[in-house]
């Protein structure tokens, strides 16, 4: 069996499984950044997905925004395969993901970048979440204005995206996400650079995106964050996956040890 075959068979994938990355191979030349990756996202859990540099991390999630082809296997949202999709096509299925480097319009408002992604899903843009077509512009202002008053950010909406500091625009640009009523929220080390205490308020809000059902996938590196967020940690080593589960599972797991401190498991 093919292993997108198995990926939508109906007694492959369990009900609340809403992302499965399945039998997922990724070859750059004769560099393998990604072996046999089987990966299961339960609906409204926060899933963390770390590993020591040039684990493969980057490479993973880009095979699942349709950013990168994988070289085989499949994922599949949903119910949705969406291996050979475009990553507009992904993101219309209702898939949002926050970028390392922040994807804001610097010289617009920063109440414009919230609107923009609703206008664009209310104009037609998108495929998912019709009812958004009845929106009118000042419901979709209410609904930004609320995101902004929540991320803290109410006070700074007349000025220019760009003059914001870097931790603000990276939340910024989970608003715009926000807005979109993802079904699934991909964040890229969305603390990197921060200072604590904005890494603080961001896992905050985080907490409270997290506390409304959204199902989170997270790749970071800071391990006060993935700890403080995580339901399930997957954690991958040269390109495998070498372990899979509950926070404190994970932790205590040899091979992750291993991993990080390089010391032999047992
Ligand atoms: N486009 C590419 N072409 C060739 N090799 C690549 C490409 N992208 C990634 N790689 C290689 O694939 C492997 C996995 O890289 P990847 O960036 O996915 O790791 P990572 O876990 O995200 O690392 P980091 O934590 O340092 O960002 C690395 O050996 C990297 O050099």
């Amino acid at each position: 069996m093919t292993a997108q075959a198995k990926a939508v068979a109906p007694d492959a994938v369990p009900g609340n499984i809403v992302l499965h990355v399945a039998d997922v191979f990724k070859n750059f030349g004769g560099l393998k950044a990604l072996s046999d990756i089987d990966l299961q996202v339960e609906e409204g859990t926060t899933h963390a997905i770390i590993g020591p540099n040039g684990a493969g991390k980057s490479t993973l999630l880009n095979v699942i925004i349709g950013r990168l082809p994988p070289t085989s296997g499949a994922v599949v949202f949903d119910g949705n395969v969406l291996t050979g999709m475009a990553p507009h096509e992904i993101n219309q299925l209702g898939i949002s993901r926050v970028f390392q480097t922040p994807e804001i319009f610097a010289d617009l408002s920063v109440l414009n970048n919230v609107m923009a992604p609703a206008f664009a899903r209310r104009d037609g843009a998108f495929r998912v979440n019709m009812f958004r077509a009845v929106m009118d512009e000042a419901e979709i202002r209410a609904e930004a204005e609320g995101l902004l008053r929540e991320f803290g950010l109410y006070a700074r909406r007349e000025d220019h995206a760009g003059a914001l500091s870097r931790g603000d625009k990276r939340r910024l640009e989970l608003a715009m996400c926000l807005i979109q009523r993802p079904r699934l929220l991909l964040l890229d080390e969305p603390t990197a650079g921060m200072s604590r205490h904005d890494t603080n308020t961001t896992i905050e809000l985080l907490k409270s995106i997290k506390s409304r059902g959204m199902t989170i996938v997270i790749i970071e590196h800071d391990m006060h964050v993935v700890f403080s967020l995580a339901d399930r940690i997957s954690v991958l080593a040269q390109g495998r996956l070498i372990a899979s589960g509950p926070p404190q599972q994970v932790k205590d797991d040899p091979r992750v040890k291993e991993a990080y401190l390089g010391v032999p498991a047992e």
